[in-house]
Formats: C-alpha cells, structure tokens, sequence
C-alpha cells in the first residue's frame, strides 16, 4: 500500500508523476485566504486569519477524521509530524521553527488511511473565547496530546486535562492519545517511571473532576526510533472501521500460509494499518520497516521514477557517504529530465532524499548502509526451497 495523498502545512506543494502515486499537498500558509475567521473570529494573535483552513470544506467533499497534534510548546508535534509523514531526518527537526499557526495536512494514503492532521502552535490558547474550540473538536477522531519527557511536566499535565476535558464536552467519541515524548534520552527504567507516574497523575485529575470515564491511552515515543511509527499506527488504526476485517484477513493469511507475524503497511509513512492478532514484536516491526527501504531503494533503482534525477540535484549537494553504503555503484542514464514543476519542488526532494538519498554526484546509485546489510545478510543466508 503506497501512499498516494500527503499535504504539507508549510506551503510546499508537490506532485508525483507516476501511474499509482499522486502526492497532493495542500497548504495553509500565507496564501491561502479562507474560513479561518470562523474559527479565531478574527483574532490576530493566532497568526492565522490569512492562514489555514476551510471549514466549509466538509460541505463540499468528503469529510475525513481529524488528528489533532497538541502540547506545550518545543514539546515535539511538528516534529513527530515531518518525520513520520514527510521523512525529515530526525536530527534536521533541531532546526524547525517554532510553529506560530495552525497547520493542517491531509494524509489520504488510501482508502483506508485518510485523514487530516492538524498542528496547533504550542503557544495557542484555544481557550481564548474568541477561538472556536467547539468547531475544532467537533470533527476530530483523535487527540494527541504530547508531553515532553525530558522537561518538567507539571504544566503539561494541568494543561493535558483542561484539553481532554473541554473536548470530551464537546466529542466524547475522540480518542485521546498521550505521547511520553524525547523517552530516547531516559533508560529503560526511568521511562517506565515516567509513564507510571504521568498515568497515575492524569488519572487523580481526571477522578477528581468524576470524568473516569475518559479513556487515555500513553505510548512511550521518539523520532530517533521506531516507536513514532507504531505509536502513530496504533492511533492511526483506532479511525479505521475496517480494522477488525483487516485483522481477520491477515490471520486467515497467516495461518494458511506459516508466516510468521503479518503487517498491512502504509509503505510511505511506514505506519502500519493493521496487522494479524499475534502480539507486536518491536525488532519484527523495525526488520519489516527496513525491508520496506529496500524494496524501495531496489525498484528505484530497476523501477519507473521519473522524479530521481530531481532527487539526485538535491542529494548530490547534501548526502555524505559511508564505504559501506557504495554497494551497487551503478551509472544512472535513463531518466528523463525533470519538468519545471518537478524541479522546482522542493517539497517532493525532501520527501524522495531519504528514500533515494544515495545518488552522488556523477550520477551513481548508491544504497543507504542499512539497505546493504540487510542484502547482504539475505545474500548470506543459506535458501531453503520449502519442495
Ligand atoms: N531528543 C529528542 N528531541 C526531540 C524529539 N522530538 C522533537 N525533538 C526536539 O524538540 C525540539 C522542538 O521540536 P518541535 O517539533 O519544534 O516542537 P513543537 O511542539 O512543534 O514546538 P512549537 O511549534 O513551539 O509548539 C526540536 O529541537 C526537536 O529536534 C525526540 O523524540 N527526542
């Protein structure tokens, strides 16, 4: 499954040319000119009347779920959101820019996953009576409060249930979702106190104001691993209604075909929208995501792709190579020159550099280093015919 709609908030827009992938970015910045005064009514401070959304939309189209990124601010949304759904390296998200506006993105990767992610500046008060919360939860399938684990979050805390609680108000059927966020600076220990205890905390508050009730989920996450993408897949997965037919299927599969553990991807994100009933191993789910990178890097490589020598301008200024990634030099001749509109978008180079991030600049294909040890430990390992 490959993604085929992903929209940027930054003002980027791409577009893939290829027979089964469009990549449709839709923008809310400086340009777009629509019904977000009826949202902030006005307000200025939310740095938005010019900005982001049409909340008429709904009226006109399809009215997808919306994923709302909140939390204090430097807490981590914008992050989690470039590295999951536009394959920015984490260590490049040291230089994002704090967000001063709503930003929305619609993630149309297939019939399945098709949703808008929205992320809210951390400085926003939403509470502001001038500011429309209301019309912001109304349409929202998910809540994902981040936390940063690495600061005090006593405020994050107080400000998590002042958020849960008006929005249950408003939409008891949202799922909330809290992200232990930046666990890759706590050891094991530490971050499994940490989750204890912020659990334990939001739980006394939410007893105290008798909303029980109110379900929150916790995942311990950081961008320098996997656990971004399965946490992403878990919430992901909860506003997909044919999830339970998913698993079905993918257990009939593998229990009539001795695989061992089976996951139905979103190729592009890497999150996974369903995956059988045996429980997740976090190692198979990484083997899995590495997989994915090959075949990719592979079919690049011997496959359509019209946008690579575009992705080549951009990465023969930027990839530094290891001897161990130069597996497979290979001369790159057949690729037609980019159009106008490749060339000059930005937005699909960044997208493509981490999947082909491997072209230097004499034009030879070269393959991350985790691709290469991944073929050359399936090169090495002896072949079974199962007849
Ligand atoms: N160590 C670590 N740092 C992270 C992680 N995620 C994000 N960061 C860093 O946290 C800082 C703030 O990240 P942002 O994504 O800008 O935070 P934000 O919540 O969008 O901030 P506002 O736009 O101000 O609301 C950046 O320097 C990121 O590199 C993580 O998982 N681990």
């Amino acid at each position: 499954m490959t993604s085929e709609g992903v929209s940027n908030c930054c003002g980027e827009a791409e577009e893939k040319e290829d027979d089964n992938e469009d990549m449709a970015m839709g923008c809310y910045d400086d340009d777009d000119d629509d019904d977000f005064s009826a949202l902030t009514e006005g307000n200025p401070e939310w740095g938005s009347e010019d900005g982001v959304l049409g909340f008429n939309e709904g009226l006109s189209g399809e009215v997808k779920p919306r994923v709302l990124l909140m939390g204090l601010r430097r807490s981590g949304k914008s992050s989690i959101q470039k590295v999951v759904f536009h394959k920015m390296s984490p260590n490049e998200t040291l230089f994002l820019e704090s967000t001063n506006k709503i930003c929305r993105e619609d993630v149309s990767s297939s019939s399945f996953v098709s949703f808008q992610i929205w992320d809210f500046p951390g400085q926003i008060d939403f509470f502001d009576p001038t500011f429309d919360y209301e019309m912001i939860f109304r349409g929202t399938g998910a809540l994902i409060f981040v936390i940063d684990s690495q600061d005090d979050y006593v405020e994050a805390l107080s400000r998590l249930h002042l958020t849960v609680t008006r929005a249950y108000k408003v939409n008891p059927d949202i799922h909330f979702e809290v992200f232990i966020h930046k666990v890759d600076g706590l050891s094991d220990d530490h971050k499994i106190e940490k989750q204890g205890d912020i659990r334990r905390r939001a739980s006394d508050d939410l007893a105290d104001a008798r909303l029980e009730r109110i379900h929150l989920s916790f995942y311990l996450t950081s961008i320098y691993d996997h656990s971004i993408f399965e946490a992403f897949s878990k919430v992901v997965q909860k506003l997909i209604p044919q999830l339970p037919t998913l698993e079905n299927l993918l257990n009939i599969f593998i229990s009539n075909s001795g695989i061992e553990k089976a996951f139905l991807f979103d190729v592009v994100s890497k999150i996974y929208i369903a995956t059988d009933s045996s429980p997740v191993d976090m190692q198979t789910y990484e083997l899995c995501c590495d997989m994915i990178d090959v075949v990719i890097d592979i079919s690049c490589i011997y496959g359509r792709c019209v946008q690579l020598r575009a992705a080549a301008q951009q990465s023969s200024s930027t990839a530094q190579q290891s001897k161990a990634g130069q597996a497979w030099p290979r001369p790159f001749h057949h690729q037609p020159a980019p159009t106008a509109q490749q060339s000059s978008s930005t937005a699909g180079q960044a997208k493509l550099r981490p999947l082909y991030h491997q072209l230097d600049p004499t034009g030879q294909v070269r393959l991350r280093p985790s691709t290469t040890s991944l073929l050359q430990q399936a090169w090495l390992r002896p072949f079974h015919h199962p007849g």
